[in-house]
Order: structure tokens, then sequence, then C-alpha cells
């Protein structure tokens, strides 16, 4: 792994599904010039691009379960290592989702020195997605899928916090304020770094 990427920073941003890690991540970037990698849009273009990998994706993707972690941590890795030399931050979107994939990436790629931790209620969640649905276009975001990204979620994802919270990492944000005011505690996060 690239030096350079050991002297950026590296933060992961879990949430649950619709819990608004996207829109957050949009605003660092604005305001932090942070590279924002997003595990499931890194999948969706492989998607996209019909390659027959990405068939295979979209399945998995379609059915609200997890794909194979060396498929998303290989991906990962070339889109920071393709940045190393601009980046000074990386915001890992939607990675770690179950405590092995934080445990692989730490031995590929490096240390994380934050974790924020993206909160909504599971109703305001499902309500979230229902509404980007109408316009997303995604084959995940419909009632049935949600429903299973909601349920691994907290089965796969939430022991990830307990895990890095145990470190002292973790920043819980309330996402449930409007979009701004749940910024200004993320800002304060990273602000608060070194
Ligand atoms: N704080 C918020 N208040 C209201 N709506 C929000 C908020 N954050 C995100 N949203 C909306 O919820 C939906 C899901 O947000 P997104 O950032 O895509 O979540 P994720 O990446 O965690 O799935 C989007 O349509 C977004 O506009
Ligand atoms: N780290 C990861 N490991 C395995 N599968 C992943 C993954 N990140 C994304 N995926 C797959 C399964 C997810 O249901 C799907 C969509 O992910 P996403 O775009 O991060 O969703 P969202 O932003 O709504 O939380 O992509
Ligand atoms: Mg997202």
């Amino acid at each position: 792994m690239a030096d350079k990427i050991k002297d950026a920073k590296i933060i992961f941003v879990v949430g649950g599904p619709g819990s608004g890690k996207g829109t957050q991540c949009e605003k660092v970037v604005a305001k932090y010039g942070y590279t924002h990698l997003s595990s499931g849009d890194l999948l969706r273009a492989e998607v996209a691009s019909g390659s027959e990998r990405g068939k295979t994706l979209q399945a998995i993707m379609q059915k609200g379960e997890l794909v194979p972690l060396d498929t998303v941590l290989d991906m990962i890795k070339d889109a920071m290592i393709a940045k190393a030399d601009v980046s000074k931050g990386f915001l890992i979107d939607g990675y770690p989702r179950e405590v092995k994939q934080g445990e692989e990436f730490e031995k590929k790629i490096g240390a994380p020195c934050l974790l924020l931790y993206i909160d909504a209620k599971g109703e305001t969640m499902v309500k979230r997605l229902m509404k980007r649905g109408e316009t997303s276009g995604r084959a995940d975001d419909n009632e049935e899928t949600i429903k299973k990204r909601l349920d691994l979620y907290y089965k796969a994802t939430e022991p990830v916090i307990t895990f890095y919270t145990s470190r002292g990492i973790v920043r819980k944000i309330d996402s449930e304020l409007p979009v701004d005011e749940v910024f200004g505690h993320v800002a304060k996060a990273i602000d608060e770094l070194k």
C-alpha cells in the first residue's frame, strides 16, 4: 500500500440504509475537499459497465444482501490508490458493513481515525428510502428489499459500531435533524480530529 495513504485521514461513515451517509459525505467533500468513496456507488458503477461481474453483483444487491468482502475491498483499495497522491482524507461510505470487513480493511490498507455513526430511526430510514425510490432508479429502493437491508444492518453492521466504540473513535451523529444541522455536528467531529 502506498505510503501516501498512511498520511491521509481515513474516516469510516457507517449508518443504516437511508440514514443520510451519502448526503453528509457530499457536504464534507464541499467543505474539506476529502475524497468520497461509497462502496455502493463503486458497485453500481460496475453494474452499469455491463460486465459479467456486474450482473452477479446486481443480483445480490437487488436482494438486499452483502456482496463478497474481497470484491468490495479490492474496489475501495484501487480507488484509494488512484487518489493517493492528491487526497488528504478519505470518506469510506458504506464500509465496513460487518466487523470482518473492518478487520480486513485495516490489514490491507490502514486504520481509521474516526467513525461517523449516522444514526436515524428505522421508521425514518424506511420513509426516506421510499421517497428516494421515487426517483433513484435503484433496484434496492423498494419496500421488500428495504426491509431486508434494515434487518441486515441491525444484525451485521451495528456490531461494527460496538467494535470501534471500544477503540474510542466513534462519533454518533443524530441524523433525525435537518441536513444542515446534521452537518454542523459532522463538521465539529472532523474539526476535532488531531
Ligand atoms: N437529515 C435529513 N433529513 C431529511 N432527509 C434526509 C436527511 N438526510 C438524508 N435525507 C434524505 O434521505 C434519503 C437517503 O439519504 P442518503 O444520503 O442517500 O442515505 P444513505 O447514503 O445513508 O443511504 C435521501 O433522499 C436524502 O435526501
Ligand atoms: N461494504 C459492503 N459490503 C458488501 N456489500 C455492500 C457494501 N457496500 C454496499 N454493498 C452492497 C449491498 C448494499 O445493499 C448495496 C447498496 O449499498 P449502499 O449504496 O451503500 O446503500 P445505502 O447508501 O442506501 O446505505 O450495495
Ligand atoms: Mg448511500
